[in-house]
C-alpha cells in the first residue's frame, strides 16, 4: 500500500535522483509533523496528567489546554515555552553546581531540600516519617531558614507542582475551580499572596513555598493527614521588580492588584473553598500587614480561618514573655510590671503588643484602668523611631499604643527617638524584634540593654530567616553575660560559656502555635477561631515549661517536642471551644460528649485523631 513515503514509478521515471532525494526529504518532513500533531488520546485529566512522566508538560501546558484537561489551578499561572522550561532547569543545574565549590553554604541546604521534596513527590508517609523522627535537623530544611531561600529560588526548583494556584486571571472561575483538586476532604488550607515572605519581603508566586513549609509542620506536628492538607497561592501580580524583568518568573508579571479588586479576589477564593469543603481551616500566612489586620478582621467572625503572623506569633510571644518573667524567679502574675520595648509595627509587632497588653490587662482586673497601665508598658520603635501621638499620618493600629506627649516629657523621649535612646532611657525588662532587621540589636543597644531594670533581661530576636535575626545568641550572651534569656525565630545553636555553662538559644517561633490551633479548632469543630481559643493555646505553651528548665534560661520547649507540645496546645484549644459554647464536634464525638471529656481524655482524644507516618493495609476494587 502506497505511504505518504512512497513516489510513484512514473514520477521516479521523470525526475533526476536529487530531486527525488529533495521530494522524499521533504515529505518524510511533512509525515513526521503530521505524526507530532496527531492528538494524544489521554484517559486522565488533572493531577493524574501531571504526575504521569510521559504526558506531563508542567507550565508549558497552554492555558486552553489547562481548561481541556482540568489543569487550571494546579499550575503557576505563567505559560512558559519548552524553551524556557529548559532554560529554567539549567540555570538552576549550574548554580547549584558553581555554588556547591564553595563549600557549605545556603545551596548544602537547599540541596538536602531538593532530596527531602523528591521524596515528598514519590513517598509522602515515608517522607513524613523522616521528617518525624528527625524534626529537629529537618524542621530548619522544610521551614524557616531554609524555607525562605526555597521561595527566593523557587523559580529554578520547581519541578513537580504542589499546591493551587489562584490568579487575577482566574476571577469568576474559583468556584469551579476548587473542584480540579483531587481530594474530597480538605482539613487545612495554608494560603499566601506571597506580599511578605518571612523578612525576604515581597516575592510573589515564589511564596507558595511558605503554605508547603507551614502545611509539611501541620503533618509532622500536629498529624493532620498530607491527604487533607492544601497550599494556596494566590497570585495577585507582584512589586518585586526584580521578579518583574526576570524571564523564568512563573508568576503574573504585573504590579500587584489594590483596593476593592484585591478584596474582591480574596473574598471569591473564601467563598469557593468554603463552598467546596465547608468544614476546612484557613491560614492566612505572610500578607503583608496593611492586608493581613484587614482580611483577619474582615473574615475572622464568618469563616474558620486565622492569620498566623498577627496570632500566632502573639501567642508565642505571650509563651516567652511570661517564660523570661518565671526565669527572673517570680510569679507570672508580675507580667504587667515588665517594661517591654518592641522594634517593629508590622503585622507581627503590633499583633504581639496587642495580645500582650490584653494578657497583662486581664491580670490586672479587666477593666479600664488595667487597660490603660498596661498600654504604658510598651515603646514602639518603627522605620521611624519611637512611635508617639504626635506622629503624623500614624497607623491606625499602631495609635492606641503610640506614646503621651505627657509620657514623652517625663521619660526626656521624643516623637521619632531611636531604638538606642528608647532602651536607654527606658532601661526595659524585654526588647523583642519584629523588624525583619538583621542586626538591629546591635553592640550599643545590647551594651544599653546591660543597664535594664530586670535581673535577667530578655532579648527576643524573631525575625527570620537567620540574617533577619535583630542578634545572634554569641552576640546576646557575649555582651550582656550569661543572665541574659535569648530567644531568635529562627534556629541557633546553644551557646558555649565556659566552665562547663550553656546560653541556650531559644527558638521562639509561631510553629510552637499555630499547628496546635488548627488541630485543636478542627477536633472541636468550632465555628471560628476565637481570641479565648487563642489565648488558651499561649497558656498551655507558657506552663509546658517546667521551673527547672525556665531558671536555666529555656523557656520554649525543643523543636524534637514540638509533636508533644502541639498535642497539649490542641488539647487546650479544643476545650476552650467547648466552654465557649463554640465547639460543634468532629466525625463522631458530638459536643455534648466533647464537653463531658476530662482534660486528661480531651489529650487522648487529641492523641488518637493525630495521623501517623505508617503504610495501611491497601486493596484493589474495580471501579
Ligand atoms: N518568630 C516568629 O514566629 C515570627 C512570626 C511572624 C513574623 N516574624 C518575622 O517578623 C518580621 C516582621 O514581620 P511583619 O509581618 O511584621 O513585617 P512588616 O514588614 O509588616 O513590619 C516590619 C516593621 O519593622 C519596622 N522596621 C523597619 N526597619 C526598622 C528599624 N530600623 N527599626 C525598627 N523598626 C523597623 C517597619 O517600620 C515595620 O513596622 C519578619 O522578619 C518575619 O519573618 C517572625
Ligand atoms: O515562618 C516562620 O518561620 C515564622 C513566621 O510565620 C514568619 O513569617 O516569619
Ligand atoms: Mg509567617
Amino acid at each position: 500500500m502506497a505511504n505518504a513515503l512512497s513516489i510513484s514509478r512514473s514520477l521516479r521515471r521523470s525526475l533526476a535522483p536529487d530531486a527525488i532525494y529533495r521530494l522524499l526529504l521533504q515529505r518524510s518532513r511533512a509525515f513526521v509533523t503530521a505524526e507530532c500533531h496527531r492528538p494524544v488520546v489521554l484517559h486522565k485529566r488533572g493531577p493524574d496528567i501531571l504526575h504521569d512522566p510521559w504526558f506531563n508538560r508542567g507550565t508549558a501546558f497552554s492555558m486552553t489546554e489547562r481548561d481541556r484537561l482540568g489543569l487550571r489551578g494546579l499550575l503557576p499561572p505563567s505559560v512558559v515555552s519548552s524553551q524556557q522550561q529548559i532554560d529554567r532547569f539549567m540555570g538552576d543545574l549550574k548554580r547549584l553546581e558553581q555554588n556547591a565549590r564553595d563549600g557549605p553554604s545556603d545551596t548544602y541546604q537547599l540541596a538536602k531540600w531538593r532530596i527531602l521534596n523528591r521524596l515528598h513527590d514519590r513517598n509522602e508517609t515515608m517522607y513524613y516519617k523522616v521528617l518525624i523522627d528527625n524534626i529537629e535537623e529537618y524542621a530548619p530544611i522544610v521551614y524557616t531558614p531554609t524555607v525562605g531561600a526555597v521561595c527566593q529560588n523557587y523559580s529554578g526548583l520547581f519541578r513537580r507542582p504542589r499546591g493551587m494556584y489562584f490568579s487575577a486571571e482566574d476571577r469568576g472561575e474559583m468556584m469551579s475551580m476548587v473542584y480540579n483538586w483531587p481530594a474530597d476532604q480538605v482539613d487545612m488550607i495554608v494560603v499566601t499572596d506571597g506580599s511578605r515572605i518571612l523578612g525576604l519581603g515581597d516575592l510573589g508566586v515564589q511564596g507558595i513555598g511558605i503554605a508547603i513549609g507551614k502545611l509539611d509542620l501541620y503533618v509532622a506536628a500536629a498529624g493532620i493527614n498530607p491527604q487533607r492538607v492544601l497550599p494556596v497561592m494566590i497570585d495577585v501580580g507582584t512589586n518585586n521588580e526584580k521578579l518583574l524583568k526576570d524571564p523564568l518568573y512563573l508568576g503574573l508579571q504585573e504590579h500587584r492588584l489594590e483596593g476593592e479588586e484585591y478584596v474582591e479576589i480574596i473574598d471569591e477564593f473564601m467563598e469557593a473553598v468554603f463552598s467546596r469543603w465547608p468544614n476546612v481551616i484557613v491560614q492566612f500566612e505572610d500578607f503583608q500587614s496593611k492586608w493581613a489586620f484587614r482580611l483577619l478582621q474582615r473574615y475572622r467572625k464568618t469563616y474558620r480561618m486565622f492569620n498566623d503572623d498577627v496570632q500566632g506569633t502573639a501567642g508565642v510571644a505571650i509563651a516567652g514573655l511570661l517564660g523570661a518573667v518565671r526565669a527572673q524567679g517570680r510569679p507570672m502574675i508580675d507580667f504587667p510590671k515588665q517594661k517591654i520595648v518592641v522594634a517593629g509595627a508590622g503585622s507581627a509587632g503590633i499583633g504581639v503588643v496587642n495580645a500582650a497588653s490584653r494578657t497583662m490587662a486581664r491580670m490586672l482586673g479587666n477593666n479600664e484602668v488595667a487597660f490603660e497601665s498596661a498600654r504604658s508598658q510598651f515603646w514602639i520603635v518603627d522605620a521611624h523611631g519611637l512611635i508617639t501621638e504626635e506622629r503624623v499620618e500614624i497607623d491606625p493600629d499602631a495609635l492606641p499604643f503610640a506614646r503621651r506627649k505627657s509620657e514623652l516629657t517625663h521619660q526626656g523621649l521624643n516623637e521619632g527617638a531611636s531604638l538606642i535612646e528608647v532602651v536607654k532611657k527606658v532601661k526595659p525588662d524585654v526588647i523583642l524584634g519584629l523588624s525583619a532587621v538583621g542586626g538591629l540589636f546591635s553592640k550599643e543597644v545590647l551594651e544599653a540593654l546591660k543597664d535594664s531594670s530586670s535581673s535577667r533581661p530578655a532579648i527576643f530576636a524573631m525575625s527570620n530567616p537567620t540574617k533577619n535575626a535583630e542578634c545572634t545568641p554569641e552576640e546576646a550572651f557575649s555582651i550582656i553575660g550569661e543572665k541574659v534569656i535569648f530567644s531568635s525565630g529562627s534556629p541557633f545553636d546553644d551557646v558555649d560559656l565556659g566552665d562547663g555553662k550553656i546560653g541556650h538559644s531559644n527558638q521562639g517561633n509561631n510553629m510552637y502555635l499555630f499547628p496546635g490551633i488548627g488541630l485543636g479548632t478542627l477536633l472541636s469543630g468550632a465555628r471560628i477561631v476565637s481570641d479565648g481559643m487563642l489565648q488558651a493555646a499561649a497558656e498551655r505553651l507558657a506552663s509546658y515549661m517546667k521551673e527547672e528548665e525556665v531558671l536555666q534560661g529555656i523557656i520554649y520547649p525543643p523543636t524534637s517536642r514540638i509533636r508533644d507540645i502541639t498535642k497539649e496546645v490542641a488539647a487546650a484549644v479544643v476545650r476552650e471551644a467547648v466552654a465557649e459554647d463554640l465547639a460543634e464536634g468532629y466525625r463522631d464525638m458530638d459536643a455534648r460528649e466533647l464537653a463531658r471529656l476530662s482534660e486528661e481524655e480531651t489529650v487522648d482524644y487529641v492523641k488518637n485523631n493525630m495521623w501517623n507516618p505508617v503504610y495501611p493495609t491497601v486493596v484493589y476494587k474495580k471501579d
